[in-house]
């Protein structure tokens, strides 16, 4: 199997602090695989440091035979994220655009030039983002606004977005954040059977769900991989080591739990608030606000 992510003597530290330490960690072409572990594990900042958005302090990191270690041309990277799609927690579709204007915006990569800055888009990608609409079960809602969406719905606006990126590698940042149970469920088969041929690398809070997501499930404990098995191997003795008092399934600390949120360390406040400014810049970027 070609390796997708590469990472070796990976190491972050922010505001003093280290908050990533990773010896070795392959994944290869077309792999599932879960990031699990508490609050401030350091699961978001992997996904940032695979994205391109936080270079980490020392170590290589290749991602798509890219290496992101060192500074790339803006449109190096850009070329990049076009390969790889991200489904964010809830703060990145723009709430006034229909569903169908929201995952055009997937395809921005794509368009050019007069185009791309009045958000003509050519009758292939609409096609496009119409089957992706499809694809996640939303086309009768193409034309409503997403900030009329139920959250299960928005969440797969957002992985249609990401599939007319037509990406070889998805990153989803906790997809079912702030869902029920059952939308919880609905959102990991959809992303499960909408990523095909894709690696697809996600954030998952709720244990419960990683029969649905994962075959690989790497546990890490203050930056650090604790364990890295089968999604099949992974018990509750594992997962309660991991996640030492906490429960061993289901609401592994979810974060947006207000328990957990109350509990948060000012440095993980800050995250989140570093987080939804990524987000912003992100929306700003192709020229619009981002939902709250
Ligand atoms: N920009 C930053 N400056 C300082 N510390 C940061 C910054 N970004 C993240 N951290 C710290 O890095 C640690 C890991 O944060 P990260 O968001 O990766 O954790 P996480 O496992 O995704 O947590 P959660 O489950 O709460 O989303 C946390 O302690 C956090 O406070």
């Amino acid at each position: 199997m070609n390796p997708c992510i590469e990472l070796r003597g990976v190491r972050c530290t922010l505001g003093g602090r280290t908050v990533l330490d990773i010896d070795r960690l392959v994944v290869g072409e077309g792999e599932r695989v879960a990031l699990v572990g508490h609050n401030g594990a350091g699961k978001s900042t992997l996904l940032r440091v695979l994205s391109g958005f936080t270079r980490p302090t020392a170590g290589q990191v290749s991602v798509l035979g890219v290496r992101l270690d060192t500074r790339l041309p803006p449109a190096r990277l850009r070329a990049l994220r076009g390969e790889a799609g991200q489904v964010l927690q809830g703060l990145h579709l723009v709430p006034r655009l229909s569903a169908l204007e929201n995952v055009l915006i997937g395809s921005l990569g794509r368009v050019t030039g007069w185009r791309s800055w009045v958000r003509r888009y050519p009758a292939h990608e609409v096609e496009g983002a119409r089957a992706a609409l499809a694809r996640v079960g939303m086309l009768d809602q193409a034309s409503m606004r997403t900030d009329g969406l139920s959250g299960g719905e928005r969440q797969k606006v957002a992985i249609a977005r990401v599939l007319v990126q037509a990406p070889r590698l998805i990153l989803a940042d906790e997809p079912t954040a702030a869902l029920d149970p059952a939308a919880a469920q609905e959102i990991c088969r959809v992303l499960g059977t909408a990523a095909g041929d894709a690696t697809l690398v996600a954030v998952v809070h709720n244990t419960a769900l990683l029969p649905l997501l994962a075959d690989r499930v790497i546990g890490l404990r203050q930056g650090r991989v604790v364990f890295d098995l089968p999604q099949a191997q992974v018990d509750e003795v594992q997962l309660a080591a991991l996640y030492g008092s906490g429960p061993a399934n289901g609401a592994c600390g979810r974060s947006d739990d207000p328990l957990v949120s109350a509990r948060r360390s000012p440095d993980e406040i800050e995250s989140r608030r570093w987080r939804q400014r990524t987000c912003t810049q992100t929306a700003a970027s192709a020229g619009h606000s981002p939902c709250h």
